[in-house]
């Protein structure tokens, strides 16, 4: 199903996540989710990631994504780290006085300790919100309209070509926007074939987990005009941030800085004043 040549972790991965999505597959068929997405969908409609991000290089700061991510493989458990328990409305709570822009929510549960109710926990606060997972079915995208997301986080690594362009036609079947994310060249190939509108370079190597903060600079000549941009991972300061924006990022997507942050509120508002600076 997905990409045969995925390495070690990255690979872990996605095992994983297609083990407990058969075991969901079985239980419940697609048909029945289809049918409960015409209801959400008529009830609700989706908000666009894509209207809140756009022209953000012609503004003076980037607009941000900020994400609710309770641990990674890289940097271990991120939420309550203090040792008080976590609470992930409280938390989007502060990204939407900070001034964020979209939510991202990372729902992968044995790598991650993501919930997928943490979309609908969040969804209240009135932002897009953006499902970050290993998708690599349409079942999923169908169960991320009913958790409560408007955008879905599609990696080009962890699928090839063909696949990808299908899950971004189902996305947007399904009343979701597609981010694709982009690690190298090939990624944006894949993915500007696949008709993606919104496109993530991410800094982080998925094969390692290491950091290139030089990746942005490198594959941003190669992203359509018309896309937007948006600069992900190991964005460690509001300065950072607006160095991304000046090479030509619209947004920027940002985790654990401010999971770790004691006041995310502040850290965005320090990015909006363009006061740069560390991390507060
Ligand atoms: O965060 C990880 O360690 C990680 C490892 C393997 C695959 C994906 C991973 N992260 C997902 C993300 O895309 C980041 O959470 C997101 O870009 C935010 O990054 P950061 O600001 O560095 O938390």
């Amino acid at each position: 199903m997905t990409q045969g040549a995925l390495a070690g972790r990255l690979a872990a991965i996605v095992a994983s996540v297609e083990r407990r999505l058969a075991e969901r597959q079985a239980r419940r068929p697609e048909a029945v989710l289809e049918r409960a997405v015409e209801e959400v969908l008529a009830r609700e409609p989706r908000r666009s990631l894509a209207a809140a991000l756009a022209g953000g290089r012609r503004r003076p700061v980037p607009a941000v994504i900020a994400e609710i991510k309770r641990a990674s493989p890289a940097a271990g458990r991120l939420a309550g780290a203090g040792g008080g328990s976590f609470d992930p409305e409280g938390q989007a709570r502060a990204y939407v006085e900070g001034g964020a822009a979209a939510l991202s929510v990372v729902t992968e549960p044995d790598h991650f300790q993501g919930d997928v109710a943490d979309l609908g926990r969040v969804r209240p606060l009135g932002l897009p919100v953006l499902r970050k997972d290993f998708i690599v079915s349409r079942y999923q995208l169908l169960e991320s309209v009913l958790a409560g997301a408007d955008a879905v986080l599609l990696i080009a690594r962890i699928v090839p070509p063909r696949l990808l362009a299908r899950l971004v036609r189902a996305a947007e079947e399904a009343g979701l926007e597609p981010f694709v994310e982009v690690n190298d060249r090939r990624d944006v190939e894949a993915a500007v074939a696949a008709g993606a509108r919104l496109i993530g370079v991410n800094h982080r190597d998925l094969d390692t987990f290491t950091l290139d903060p030089g990746r942005f600079a490198e594959l941003v000549p190669l992203l359509p005009e018309e896309a937007i941009r948006v600069a992900a991972s190991g964005i460690a300061t509001p300065q950072r941030a607006r160095e991304l924006h000046a090479l030509g990022a619209d947004a920027v997507l940002v985790g654990e800085a401010l999971m770790r942050s004691g006041h995310p509120a502040g850290w965005l508002r320090q990015l909006a004043a363009g006061a740069g600076g560390g991390a507060p």
